[in-house]
């Protein structure tokens, strides 16, 4: 099996993925004319002892700039699928078998009286938007590097105490905490408020980190020149672009400003403000605290590539009194701080005027030494000082001083440990989720299908749960209007007619359902499961929870790849048996079937038997990766193409249903436009999929996405290509 074509997936620390033409760039050319002209300048002081950030505002948002944003590309495709085309359609015996195995189970499910409450997040619209995927199938997603040059880290101190708060990779940040949940972006917003914000490698002229970090000005927004990533095609190359207060992360920074809401910001170790040398202790991402934004305002830069400037958007981010001091101070500096409080940083709270523009009306905050000047990027005069463009500029103290605040309650940025399973329940999606070890403050993703483990001191935490009956999915309805699969039109894919299965003993019939690829590449079988021929299924079920839950199988989330910044764990638990399987985990971490647990051998042994009756071949299958699915975990797009595998893979499905998708594979021939699913299948527990053919890796790939807890094992033949 190998993964998917790789977009370039660089968690960057800036800037949220840019898809803008390079047309929309406005670079900014003050007229002559409207340099040469002096503003009347209005002073509104507005600062009093008693002011709160509030009346500080000095520049807001212009809601008249205001645009709304986009429509998110949708995913689903639906439209341009069609039932599939039967080169011959089922005979109505047929039909009738799979509307008997159908109410059967229903009739299965009133008669146990289980309906069980059970959460689909494959149709969950609640589902949170902005939490990127991390793996990315490509669909209609291109990802962005940033290709500025990191500023060199100095030689720093070792951080005097061990972060509250740290992970040394993105993924364990983003599954860990609820305030930072993005992999493309270093501004993550939910509904429109910002949530948390890293700061990163990528610092710009008059970032400042003052009053030991409780003061910190930094660029948000992204459209800086980056590379972007697009999977199957060309790399194309964005140039820094206008941020504008409309776009999604500046105006999403800009409401939480104005809403005076704290938001909690993280460091990296490329953050070359920072006091301590993070390195030192694999401290790659740092929750600092709690924040609140004191002033935005817009400024000009020069564009990278020399062709102009740039509008960007700076924020003000002061530490939110009343969680304590900075966590990096050194004691002594604490102690210090004690004796001086409300002294040393607050000196000076009347000094930040905001003035009125007479071009635009708008009010600007006096931020630069140099003199005011209109800070409203659609003003003629925007960024002129007396007509002239400011050729240097520094930050007046008044500005840089803390002010004064009040939050009655600041939320608690620790993230909460799962204690109790609803239901006994302990696959549900927060069962998924990463942890905070509150021995050594590291976040750490669930990699572990027994318990969560800390992927630095090795404390655990294990929730107890109870195993779950294959009744409890039954109910389950896909989220397309098929009953097994849906063919597109254009697929060139034939669909057989259904195929009756003895399967002998006192196992009654099934149906197995075939599916012709186009030019000969191979076939693909759909051994349905019935409930009269599933209690080997159900077995086998029942025998992987427990074997898991005690570790006897040790289904594990290995790295799927090294990322810039610290591994990236598959998005599914998984073990091999058998010969060794060099894709999940690398051949190392294969079990010998001899030592494998009960569920494994017999999964093996039911697919076997399956596969030998629809194929009227015995297959010597001699490998099986078994994979679990907790709530919202899935198998991205791949192929099982690894270098000597045997051309059928057979797998058992378990538990809840899932969609397998098919596509060509992306390639230059194949734009990325055209490859929509080919062919969906719902696949089923007690379900047998049959891949019959070299042609089924070769040209398509397939994802399965399950719509709740599932296990699934798969069958391969290796060494025998
Ligand atoms: O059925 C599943 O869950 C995924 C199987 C699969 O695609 C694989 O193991 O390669």
């Amino acid at each position: 099996m190998e993964n998917a074509p790789e977009e370039g997936i660089e968690p960057t620390t800036r800037g949220p993925l840019v898809t803008d033409p390079p047309s929309t760039r406005r670079n900014i050319h003050v007229e002559p004319k409207a340099r040469k002209k002096r503003n009347r300048l209005e002073f509104e002081t507005t600062l009093d002892e008693n002011a709160s950030p509030d009346s500080h505002e000095a520049l807001g948002p212009d809601d008249r700039q205001l645009r709304p944003l986009p429509k998110k590309i949708s995913h689903v495709r639906s439209a341009q699928f069609v039932h599939g085309v039967p080169s011959g359609a089922p005979s109505l015996e047929h039909a009738d078998q799979l509307l008997r195995d159908v109410a059967s189970n229903a009739l299965a499910v009133l008669a146990e009286g289980v309906q069980p409450d059970l959460p689909d997040w494959t149709q969950d619209k609640e589902h949170d938007e902005e939490d990127d995927d991390p793996v990315g199938d490509g669909q209609d997603e291109a990802s962005n590097i940033q290709v500025t040059t990191p500023t060199p880290t100095l030689s720093k101190p070792p951080v005097p105490v061990s972060p509250p708060i740290w992970a040394e990779s993105r993924q364990e940040v983003c599954e860990s905490v609820e305030y930072f949940r993005c992999y493309h972006s270093g501004v993550y917003s939910k509904d429109n408020i910002v949530k948390g914000y890293l700061l990163g490698a990528y610092s710009a002229s008059r970032d400042v980190f003052r009053h030991d970090g409780k003061l910190i000005i930094s660029h948000g927004g992204g459209k800086s020149e980056s590379i972007i990533i697009v999977r199957g095609g060309p790399n194309r190359y964005q140039t820094d672009q206008d941020q504008e207060a409309s776009d999604k992360t500046v105006r999403a920074l800009l409401k939480t400003w104005k809403d005076r809401r704290p938001i909690v910001l993280l460091a990296d170790d490329k953050y070359a403000l920072f006091p301590c040398d993070l390195t030192s202790g694999r401290y790659t991402y740092v929750v600092l605290g709690l924040y609140w934004i004191s002033h935005a305002w817009a400024e000009c830069q020069s564009a990278r590539d020399g062709s102009g400037r740039v509008v960007r958007w700076k924020f003000a981010f002061q530490w939110c009194e009343g969680q304590g001091d900075p966590w990096w101070l050194p004691q002594e500096m604490k102690d210090t701080m004690c004796l001086t409080k409300g002294l040393s940083h607050t000196a000076n709270t009347g000094g930040n005027p905001s003035i009125r523009c007479d071009k635009c009306q708008e009010q600007s905050p006096f931020v630069y030494t140099q003199g005011w000047m209109c800070l409203n990027p659609h003003c003629d005069v925007f960024w002129s000082i007396d007509g002239e463009d400011p050729k240097q500029l520094d930050y007046r103290e008044e500005f840089l001083s803390l002010l004064p605040q009040k939050f009655e309650r600041l939320p608690d940025i620790t993230p909460v440990r799962v204690m109790v399973s609803p239901g006994g329940v302990t696959t549900t999606y927060a069962c998924s989720r990463g942890w905070h070890c509150s021995k050594c403050g590291r976040l750490s993703c669930r990699y572990k299908w027994e318990h969560w483990e800390c992927s630095n001191c090795k404390y655990t935490h294990a929730v107890n749960g109870r195993v779950r009956s294959p009744k409890e999915f039954w109910h389950q309805q896909p989220p397309k209007a098929f009953l097994h699969s849906q063919v597109r039109k254009d697929s060139g894919i034939i669909t057989c007619r259904l195929e009756p299965i003895n399967l002998g003993g006192n196992k009654g019939f099934t149906n197995r359902l075939t599916f012709i690829l186009p030019h000969g590449r191979g076939k693909i079988h759909l051994i349905l499961g019935t409930p009269l021929s599933n209690r080997d299924a159900d077995e086998i079920f029942r025998l992987y929870q427990e074997q898991a839950s005690t570790g006897e199988l040790k289904l594990r989330r290995y790295p799927l790849r090294n990322v810039a910044r610290g591994l990236l764990l598959t998005n599914y638990f998984s073990q091999n048996s058998g010969e060794p399987y060099q894709y999940v985990g690398g051949s190392g971490q294969t079990v010998p079937f001899s030592e494998a647990p009960d569920c494994v051998r017999r999964a093996l042994a039911l697919i076997k038997e399956r596969s030998s009756l629809a194929l009227c071949t015995d297959i010597p299958f001699n490998e099986i990766l078994s994979a679990g699915y907790m709530e919202r975990q899935k198998m991205s797009f791949h192929s099982d193409s690894e270098k000597g595998l045997g051309p059928i893979v057979g797998s058992l499905s378990l538990g809840s249903a899932a969609l397998m998708h098919f596509r060509p594979h992306v390639s230059a021939e194949a734009p990325k436009a055209k490859c929509t699913h080919a062919l969906t299948l719902v696949l089923r527990h007690g379900d047998v999929l049959i891949m019959d053919g070299d042609g089924v890796q070769k040209y398509y790939e397939h994802t399965v996405v399950p719509m709740n807890f599932r296990i699934a094992a798969t069958a391969r033949c290796i060494g025998s290509a």
